[in-house]
């Protein structure tokens, strides 16, 4: 009898108070996120934060913001790929999207708290940079695991004096028209992306071979890591990037946020991932070189994750 494989998103406990750098707790949680990554380039992590209250705050902000007049939502502008607002083309836009680059200083929530509302509006804006420094400290937790589990820890500083991040505010509704798709199957152009929503179900990811698994959260302190173009590049293609879509179905609408992360400087293996089993698959490139690249290619092309492959790939 054949068996079939059922496919899951790897889950990652990260709450428990013993997950202390050293432990043995430590080392298999290590190993997971890396077997998760390498596996399904996604994991659902489960955390300690948000607090419930915090977790409202944070979606309640984005009904806020959404609920702006168009006019004021275009003001989010930013020349790169993905990075400004998004949805402007229909007048009941199924998706639209905005966001702060380099969420995790506080002058550029600042700024677009000021963008969205002249008159000004502290809670929201303590309250993204709030949410930005708690993914970014998830993130940098992350990384420290996948590296520590590579055996790469001295890369760690470095790492993460190069990363940059960038926050979106993500909305959904079902769409009135024959396709409901709110976001077409793509690969992110990030290192990595750790996304956090309320409890509308929309986000599938596609497994390695060709199954598409729904997610939908075990709790408000679930998010959802996947690995990017970058990511991938970056590990040689240990870890692949992990090809995802949203949509969604229901009366409800879905609000997520995204924190994608990025790298300055030039990006390339670490020697310790390239040997003869695993020979080097890219050139040196810089992050913005590829979302360059990402603008210049044609429209079916640009969710592909072999783009990073035609940009620099050996
Ligand atoms: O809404 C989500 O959960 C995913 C969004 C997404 O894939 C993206 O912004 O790249
Ligand atoms: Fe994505």
């Amino acid at each position: 009898m054949e068996s079939e494989t059922v496919h899951k998103i790897p889950v990652v406990d990260l709450s428990g108070e013993n997950l202390k750098p050293g432990t043995s707790c430590w080392r298999s949680t290590c190993n997971d996120v890396r077997k998760g990554l390498e596996e399904y380039g996604c994991l659902e992590l489960v955390c300690s934060k948000p607090s419930l209250d915090f977790h409202h705050q944070v979606l309640g902000l984005l009904e806020e913001l959404f609920k702006l007049p168009q006019e004021i939502k275009m003001k989010n502008v930013n020349p790169k790929p993905a990075h400004g607002y998004m949805g402007k083309i229909s007048t009941f836009p199924i998706h639209e999207g905005m966001g702060i680059e380099y969420a995790t200083n506080k002058e550029e929530c600042q700024k677009f708290t000021t963008l969205m509302w002249p008159d000004g509006n502290d809670h929201f804006c303590e309250t993204v940079h709030s949410y930005a420094m708690l993914v970014a400290e998830l993130q940098k937790l992350l990384v420290m695991m996948l590296l520590e589990s590579y055996g790469l820890e001295k890369h760690y500083e470095s790492h993460i004096n190069s990363t940059t991040y960038l926050l979106r505010l993500l909305k959904y509704r079902r769409s009135q028209a024959d396709t409901n798709l709110g976001f077409k199957g793509h690969t992110d152009k990030s290192f990595m992306s750790i996304l956090h929503q309320n409890h509308v179900k929309g986000l599938e990811i596609r497994t390695q071979d060709g199954e598409w698994i729904p997610y939908l959260p075990s709790s408000h302190t679930s998010f959802v890591v996947v690995v990017g173009d970058v990511g991938m590049a970056w590990s040689n293609d240990r870890i692949k990037s992990c090809y995802h879509r949203v949509i969604v179905n229901t009366e409800e609408v879905r609000y997520a946020v995204g924190m994608f992360s990025f790298l300055t400087g030039e990006i390339m293996a670490p020697e310790e991932l390239i040997d003869d089993e695993h020979p080097v698959q890219y050139k040196p490139f810089q992050h913005q070189g590829l979302l360059d690249f990402y603008v210049s290619c044609n429209a079916q092309n640009k969710g592909d994750s072999n783009m990073v492959k035609a940009y620099c790939g050996v």
